[in-house]
This record gives structure tokens, sequence and C-alpha cells, in this order.
């Protein structure tokens, strides 16, 4: 079986090297030509954990290829998986552009009868505005069935998420198509749900605002949390176990990032403006959201006043651990807002500097470990729960520190340890710790002298004065 994928993104390159694992032969196309040129010496451009290693062995065993020629794309195609982004618009709705491109592209280069699966998230009737188009474009002589098959992998655990999917959707009102779509997934043993094509579209759409939803619930009641005095962590453990409500995307934290829910609950909601209907919960969870990206920011100015030339480290900059996306980071939006500030910031992130370092170049100090993050710090933000981070020594951060105040939105550490540690730890839905402890009266000499030696040399790192 011969499949093309369109787009390396995220979504393609892991559809395109999982249907080469599994045994089909499998060419990857892009505009992007580097991207293209580095992929085909089997180095991966994205963080994806397993992905590499995976890209490697099937192109070493012949069965995955890439390229950045459309035509070499099409002319052996069977199946046409479409994977580029549909990122959000100025208006806050899905932008087509990509995928309008991509099919002309297709259409001006097919040869032979195809079936094209788009696997971006599109709004409900894109699919069938996709078939038409490609109807005018080709020759008569060529049949062109359009099938939706919408993407529900994770980043970070992309290739798990393939293989242990919980359903896979293909939505057509083709049913021969269909039934030639779900045998291609039949190797992946994954249950199979097949819709008409508009349906598919919208389970895509209500699947990720439903997940947005239970995320600023909780959030809500993480707040409620703060003001009753209850513990955010018990509440969520206690409601998850009833088996109706279920354990996962509970996690109260900084609110949710990434490249999906913020632009496709947004998507969802110019969708349902276009039908005049007014879709009272998800304007909410948008709205609790953007909120909920404040907090840590908001709290740190009520206790501190001004952050100007404050020391703070940002640890975590991904949208989430085991990931080097920053698209709708809570870390990049508190990071605009300490630059404003004008505090001294250095970061940490154990994938994602790269990206951070193409956004804010040297307004940032670029830390390769926690240690150097925090070392004479006033203040730690922690806005991503990498292992790096969760696990690490709590003892270090008085030590290290000028002062031991952490604002934690991912509520990385337990509220006894952060209290045994003499840190002053104001974290998410739960009680604030040592908030009116005086800290440097509790400094004994030695420390002091080694604080002020950290102070020295973490102001030369950072090329700022000393005050
Ligand atoms: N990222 C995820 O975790 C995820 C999960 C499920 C669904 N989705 C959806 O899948 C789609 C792709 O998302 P992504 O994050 O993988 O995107 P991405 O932005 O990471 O990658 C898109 C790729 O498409 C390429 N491209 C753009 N125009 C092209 C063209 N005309 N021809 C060929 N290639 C072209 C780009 O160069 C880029 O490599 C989006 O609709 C997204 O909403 C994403
Ligand atoms: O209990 C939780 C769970 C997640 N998050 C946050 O929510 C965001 C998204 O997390 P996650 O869903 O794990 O990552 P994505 O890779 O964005 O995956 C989502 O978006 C994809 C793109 O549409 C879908 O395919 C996936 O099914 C859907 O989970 C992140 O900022 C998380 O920190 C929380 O705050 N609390």
């Amino acid at each position: 079986m011969e499949i093309t994928v369109v787009g390396t993104g995220y979504v393609g390159l892991v559809t395109g090297v999982c249907f080469a694992e599994v045994g089909y032969n499998v060419t990857c196309f892009d505009i992007d030509e580097q991207k293209i040129s580095t992929l085909s010496t089997g180095i991966c451009p994205i963080y994806e954990p397993g992905l590499e290693e995976m890209l490697k062995k099937n192109l070493d065993e012949g069965r995955l290829h890439f390229t950045s020629d459309s035509k070499a794309a099409c002319t052996k195609a069977e199946f046409i998986f479409i994977a580029v982004g549909t990122p959000e618009d100025e208006d806050g709705s899905a932008n087509l552009d990509y995928l309008e491109a991509a099919v002309a592209d297709i259409g001006a280069n097919l040869t032979k009868d195809a079936v094209v699966v788009i696997k971006s998230t599109v709004p409900v009737g894109t699919n069938e505005r996709i078939g038409q188009m490609l109807q005018d474009i080709i020759p008569g002589n060529i049949h062109v069935k359009v099938v939706s098959n919408p993407e529900f992998l994770r980043e970070g655990s992309g290739i798990l998420d393939t293989f242990h999917a919980d359903r896979i959707v293909i939505g057509t009102d083709d049913l021969e198509a269909g039934r030639e779509v779900a045998q291609l997934f039949e190797p992946f043993g994954r249950p199979i749900i097949q819709t008409d094509i508009r349906s598919a579209e919208l389970i895509k759409y209500a699947s990720n605002a439903f997940l947005a939803t239970k995320i600023s619930f909780i959030n809500e009641v993480a707040n409620l949390c703060e003001y009753t005095g209850a513990n955010i962590e018990d509440v969520a453990k206690g409601m998850g176990m009833d088996e109706r409500i279920g354990s996962q995307f509970l996690k109260a934290g900084i609110g949710y990032g990434g490249s999906c829910f913020p632009k496709d609950t947004k998507a969802l909601e110019k969708l349902t403006e276009y039908y005049n209907y007014d879709f009272k919960i998800l304007r909410s969870v948008i709205e609790v959201n953007s909120r909920q990206k404040q907090q840590l920011f908001l709290k740190a100015k009520k206790m501190l006043g001004s952050l100007r030339g404050k020391r703070v480290a940002v640890l975590g900059l991904a949208f989430k651990p085991h990931t080097d996306d920053i698209r709708e980071a809570p870390a990049i939006e508190l990071i605009t807002q300490l630059i404003e500030e004008q505090a001294d910031i250095s970061v940490y992130d154990p994938a994602a500097v790269g990206k951070v370092e193409e956004l804010f170049g040297s307004r940032l100090y670029y830390a390769d470990t926690v240690d150097l993050a925090i070392k004479g710090a006033d203040v730690v933000f922690i806005m991503t729960e990498w292992p790096q981070i969760t696990q690490y020594d709590l003892g270090r951060y008085p030590l290290l520190m000028r002062e031991p105040l952490i604002f934690d939105g991912r509520n990385c550490y337990g509220l006894v340890e952060a209290e045994l540690a003499g840190i002053t730890y104001i974290s998410i839905g739960r009680k604030a710790i040592n908030v009116n402890r005086n800290l440097e009266n509790s400094k004994t000499p030695a420390l002091e002298t080694e604080l002020e030696e950290t102070r020295i040399e973490s102001a030369i790192l950072h090329k700022v004065k000393l005050s």
C-alpha cells in the first residue's frame, strides 16, 4: 500500500512514521525543504519521545521516504493524508490557507485515483468543500474520495497515543472510501468509529472543547479552594474516583496551552457564531483559561508590589512536559509580562530553550540546569512540570536563591515538604506556606556569605549590575 503524508509537523510525522512501522510504504511531503533534508538524514526536527528512533529504523529499512517535490509525492499515492497546520486566524477562526494550498498542489499533481484523508483539524463543512475543490481541479478521468480522519494524539506521547488510540474516527459520506481507510488502520488494532463527514469534524472539536472544559472547571474549583481553605489535590482526587467523572484532566494549574486547546476552542466558538448559536459553556471555558494564565503573575504582584529589578527564574517553558512546543505556553505570557515589569529573568527548560531564545533573544538568561537558573534569584515561577523540576531537591532552593520564594503553577511539590524546606511556597488551589515568615532573620552568617557569593556569581552570568 502506498501512502503519502502531506505536512511533516507533529501529526504528519508521527502518522507517517507509524504507518511505516506497521509495514506500509510511506512518502512524507513538506514544502519546507530544510525540514525535509534534515528528516532524510534521520534527524527529527521536533522533540517527541521515541520518534527519532522509529524514524531512523524505517528510513534504514526503506519503508519511509521524504520529499519536497509534490509531483513525486503524488505519483504512486493510493492514500494521501493531509496534516498541514490550521492555526488560529486573527479573528479566532481556523486559518485554512495551508490546507487549501496543499489541496491545490495535490490536485495539480494527481495522475491516478486516490483517497484524500484530512487529518488536520478543520471546521465542520471543510471536508465537503475540499472535495468540491478537488473535483474542480483534477481532470475528469481521475476520481478522488475525501475522508475525514481527525487526529487525537497528544504531543509528548504521540507514538504511544497512535498505537493505543482510544478510537480512530473515520468520517465520510462514501461508504466504500470509509471501508478502505478502515482497512488501512487494521494493523493498529484499535476501535474504529465510522460516521458521516460532518460528525467526524465535530467529534474532534467537541472532544478538545470537553477536555478544555474539564481543565477550566477544575481550575475554577482550585480558585474556590483558595477562598475556602480546601485543598484542590484532595478535591480532584475525590471527584476523580467517581468513574462517571474520571480522574484524567482534573489537574489544576496555570491554564491550558499548546497548539490545540486554545486555537480549537476559539475556532469552535467562531463556528457557533457563524450559526448564531450562543455556546455559553465554551465561552466561559476560554475566558476562565485566559484569567487562569494570569494567576501567578497577579499573586506575585500582590505580594511583592513591583517586580522591577527582581531576579526572577522561570522553570519550564514548554506548554507541557516532554515536548519542545511553546505555542500558547503559559510561560511565554508570563515572560512577556516580566519583561514589561523590567525584571531580570533567567529561564530553564530541558527541551524548549532554543525556541524561546528565537522569541526573546538576549533579553533572558538561558540556564542549562535548575541550579543555574535559580542561583541568586528572588523569585521562582514554575510553569511546566518536567521531571527535572518535580524531582528537584527542595533543599537547594533556600541554598541557592536570595529568597526561597516559589510560585508554582503546576503544584509540583507537597505542602509539607515545602514547609520543611523553609520555602515560601504559593501554589494553585492550596494553602500558601510560610508567607509571613521573615526569611532574612532566619539566615545564618555562613548562609548569608554563600548567598552573597551566588548573587555576585549570578550577576556576572546575567550581565547585570548589583544593587
Ligand atoms: N500538534 C498536535 O498535537 C495535534 C494533534 C491533533 C491534531 N492536530 C492538528 O493537526 C494539524 C497539524 O498540526 P501540527 O501541530 O502537526 O502542525 P505543524 O504546524 O507542526 O506542522 C505543519 C506542517 O505542514 C507543513 N506545510 C504547510 N503547508 C504545506 C503545504 N502546502 N504542503 C506541504 N506541507 C505543508 C509545514 O511546513 C509544517 O511542517 C492541525 O490542524 C492541528 O490542529 C495537531
Ligand atoms: O489535567 C490537565 C491536563 C492538561 N492540562 C494542560 O492542558 C494542555 C494540553 O495538554 P494535553 O492535552 O496533554 O496536550 P496536547 O498535546 O495539546 O493534546 C490535546 O490536543 C491535541 C490536539 O488537538 C489532541 O489531539 C489531544 O487529544 C489533546 O489532549 C497543557 O497545557 C496541559 O498542561 C492541564 O492543565 N490539566
